[in-house]
């Protein structure tokens, strides 16, 4: 389309039908143009005269058809849609055989006969016939326009009727949705009524079953009566064995008296024997100095007799060393048997120069042992005063001997972290170790870490705060190379509060020691805790992976999962407080995945730790069964007649539920805690839906009002945030606080401070009362007493009775009457 072409459609465009019918239907304004047209046109003065004659004509047919116009547009009243659908039809419907739209051409016609008005000369016949013609062109259009509103009127028409149709099918669709739903809930209904039936039908049955009542009511009355006998015989046996035990008591302070009597007599002597030995040999002794001593071994009747006297000796066994008070002062000593095979020496003991000679006297002796000597060099180079020698063609001979027996009686002298470790551990874990005062091995420790050393899977067992954290990060220490950026141990824990401790032992124990000149690159540990920061910890990884983590089985199995990074180099992998995360349905799967998916035991070395591994010869078989471990595992079970640290001191206190919270005022009243934790079992699923506070919320707001000692009530529960409860452990750790606490501060937390723990109820499991009463007592080397106080009702009795016998203490009850 020519831009003319687009220009001249522009002016018809806004030309509506409507509005050319009016315009033309208009009065000519007086003495003005007859015609208006869409461009105003403008007759030339000159012209006016010239076209009068004309203008008297046209404003005759003007007004016909300015008339005829306005009945036009009073018979159609077309409104603004019909003006828009009928002014397009116009413009784009091409009904003619030139291929022009109606409306064009209409406006070519006017034009037409404007145009020749218009022009300068005697033109009126023209006018009137172009005049005629556009009249003409305009009766065309009478016919489409009452076609066109024939059928706007039908669809108007049809639009209603489909909106009245479209109105009814809707409301028959909401009919019939209320009558599914009517359907559905009588369906659900016929269901549960169906239900029911069966179930009444199934009891129905199962009473048929049962014996008749009376029968019943008999059986119960029988068990009654057993139970109350038993419960007589039970008190009875109580009375008998409580009796029995102050008997046993007794005994023993008699026999400690005896002993000290009999000792107190033997030192005596023994000395009256030394005396009488030292004047004999003095001479022989002087003359070696410090070389081996030969011990007489003709015509010593006299000096067996003494011996024999003293209670030293005992025909064909050997000597008697009970204790090293026997005689004269303590010496570190060992004994060393010499052969042809090798050279085997006993541990290091702490004997007198007596009981050695005693010890060769008896070899000699006894023994048919030609070459025993003993030496006692002035000064000891080796750390060890006196050494017994024995060589011999077959050592074997003096492995069951009895003076080995004898010597193992007496007191052994414990050695040192450091010679523990030997050069196992690196020099500045051990420097470190010594300054932050862990140079003397726990019972633990001492027992544990030749076995770790040595590369051995191991199962640690032992009392709550004896010192397990240390033993197995002295063998990851061990293990682990610092200068290799990988994970070599893991240390997988229960709580995000263990995590963070461990976490904190091991970076104080890897930290470079003060006044440590060599360079050392010190390994890093990181933890992976839940609620913890997945990206940092995905870059950190990627950037530089670190040696050890220590991590929560969830959020370790997450990264593992995703593969951030994998256990490849792992070389020590440790599961701390084992036995709950086997119990925890939560994170066994996870746990299993670890130990066996992830990594496998012919490339690390496995370590368990725990307190409490109930059914431990069951849990040993299991690890090696399922490939936890290597079939050699260790099982290190550390005083197992004990289950708890001997310096707890266990009471409680008998009272009704109301009473609890004023007796535990009048307590830490009466114990003015430095620093105790308030054990609060977790509020159950019914009282939580029940809408009750929690109990830790309620102790929390008594105390907060009733307790006015200079000390800070903190609370420790699951429900808080991460940042919460780390908030609460830092400030408990400082001390001078009151934590209350659910179980999540029951396991592994180690908050040294902690002289009292309160149950305020009765913990669940004799597994859980240990571990919370192991909050306490966590000095390994101390004799501080603390104390554990439970808070139960009567008939909570026998369920602390049944703890006590299961764990093996015995608690007082406590009246504040
Ligand atoms: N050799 C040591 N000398 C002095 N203190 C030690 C030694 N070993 C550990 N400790 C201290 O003993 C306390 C208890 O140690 P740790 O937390 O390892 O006990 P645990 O056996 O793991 O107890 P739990 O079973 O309750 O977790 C800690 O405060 C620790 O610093």
């Amino acid at each position: 389309m020519s831009k003319t072409e687009r220009a001249k459609r522009g002016q018809l465009s806004a030309f509506s039908s409507s509005s050319l019918v009016a315009q033309i239907s208009a009065r000519p304004p007086e003495g003005g143009a007859s015609f208006s047209s869409p461009r105003s046109i403008a007759f030339p003065k000159d012209a006016v005269a010239r076209l009068s004659r004309l203008q008297i004509g046209m404003l005759a047919k003007g007004r016909k058809v300015g008339v005829r116009g306005e009945e036009m547009a009073a018979h159609y009243a077309f409104g603004p849609e019909d003006d828009i659908i009928i002014k397009h039809r116009l413009l784009t419907r091409t009904t003619t055989t030139r291929g022009e739209p109606p409306l064009k051409k209409l406006q070519k016609k006017f034009t037409a006969f404007v145009l020749e008005v218009d022009k300068d000369a005697d033109n009126f016949s023209d006018c009137e016939r172009l005049y005629k013609a556009f009249l003409q062109e305009m009766a065309t259009f009478e016919l489409p326009l009452l076609k066109s509103k024939a059928v706007v009127d039908a669809n108007l028409r049809e639009k209603e009727s489909f909106n009245e149709l479209q109105q009814q099918i809707q409301s028959q669709i909401l009919q019939s949705q209320a009558d599914i739903e009517d359907l559905k809930r009588q369906l659900e209904d016929s269901k549960i009524e169906r239900l029911h039936k069966e179930e009444c039908e199934a009891i129905r049955r199962l009473i048929a079953l049962q014996p008749p009542r009376s029968e019943t009511q008999k059986i119960i009355s029988d068990l009654e009566a057993e139970i109350a006998s038993l419960e007589a015989e039970n008190v009875a046996t109580s009375r008998t064995l409580e009796l029995r035990k102050k008997q046993f008591s007794l005994l023993l302070h008699v026999v400690d008296e005896l002993q000290n009597n009999i000792e107190d007599e033997q030192k005596s002597l023994a000395e009256e024997l030394r005396l009488a030995l030292d004047e004999q040999k003095i001479n022989f002794l002087e003359e070696a100095n410090g070389a081996p001593v030969a011990v007489p071994m003709a015509d010593d009747s006299e000096q067996i007799a003494k011996y024999f006297n003293l209670g030293l000796i005992r025909p064909n066994a050997g000597p008697n060393i009970r204790t090293p008070a026997t005689a004269g002062a303590a010496l570190p000593a060992r004994i060393r048997v010499k052969s042809k095979q090798s050279t085997v020496r006993s541990r290091k003991f702490s004997v007198s120069a007596l009981q050695l000679e005693m010890v060769c006297f008896s070899l000699t002796r006894y023994h048919s042992i030609a070459r025993a000597s003993v030496s006692l060099p002035e000064n000891s180079s080796n750390g060890y005063a006196g050494v017994v020698s024995i060589a011999t063609s077959n050592w074997k001979r003096f492995r069951g001997l009895s003076c080995f027996a004898a010597l193992a009686n007496t007191q052994e002298i414990a050695p040192t972290l450091r010679e523990l470790c030997g050069n196992r551990v690196p020099e500045h874990v051990l420097k470190r170790a010594e300054e932050v005062g862990f140079s003397k091995p726990t019972d633990v420790q001492r027992q544990a870490l030749p076995i770790l050393l040595a590369g051995q899977d191991c199962i640690i067992h032992a009392q709550t705060g004896s010192g397990k954290t240390l033993a197995y990060l002295l063998l990851i220490f061990s293990a682990i190379d610092s200068r290799k950026s990988a994970v070599q141990a893991l240390i997988v824990v229960p709580t995000r509060e263990l995590g963070m401790q461990v976490a904190k032992v091991a970076r104080m124990v890897a930290a470079k020691p003060v006044e440590y000149d060599q360079e050392q690159k010190i390994c890093t540990v990181m933890t992976i805790l839940d609620g913890g920061m997945l990206k940092r910890h995905k870059s950190w990884l990627k950037a530089e992976p670190p040696q050890i983590v220590v991590a929560t089985i969830s959020s370790l199995c997450q990264m593992l999962e995703r593969q951030i990074f994998k256990l490849d180099k792992l070389r020590v992998l440790v599961i701390d407080e084992v036995d709950f995360m086997f119990n925890s349905s939560k994170q066994v799967y996870s746990l299993r995945k670890v130990l066996t998916s992830y990594s496998t035991i012919s490339n690390r070395q496995t370590v368990f730790a725990s307190a409490s591994i109930p059914q431990h010869n069951r849990f040993v078989h299991d690890c090696i069964q399922q490939k936890w471990t290597k079939s050699d595992v260790a099982h290190v079970h550390v005083n197992p007649v004990e289950p708890m640290p001997s310096r707890l001191f266990h009471k409680f206190v008998v009272c009704s539920r109301r009473e609890k919270l004023p007796i535990l005022l009048s307590l830490l009243q009466i114990d003015q805690p430095k620093s105790g934790i308030i054990f609060v079992n977790e509020q159950s699923e019914k009282s939580k839906k029940a809408g009750n506070p929690p109990m830790t919320t309620s102790v929390i707001e008594f105390l907060k009002t009733s307790y006015h000692e200079n000390a800070e009530i903190l609370l420790l529960e699951e429900e808080m945030n991460f940042n919460a409860r780390a908030a609460s452990l830092t400030e408990v750790r400082q001390g001078g606080c009151i934590l209350v606490a659910t179980d999540i501060a029951g396991r592994g937390v180690d908050l040294p401070e902690t002289t009292h723990i309160y149950n305020f109820n009765l913990p669940k499991t004799a597994i859980n009362y240990l571990h919370r009463a192991g909050r306490t007592g966590r000095r390994p080397f101390s004799d501080e007493k603390c104390s554990v106080t439970t808070f139960i009702t009567p008939e909570e009795r026998f369920v602390l009775r049944r703890f006590e016998n299961e764990l093996m203490f015995q608690s007082e009850e406590i009246s504040l009457n």
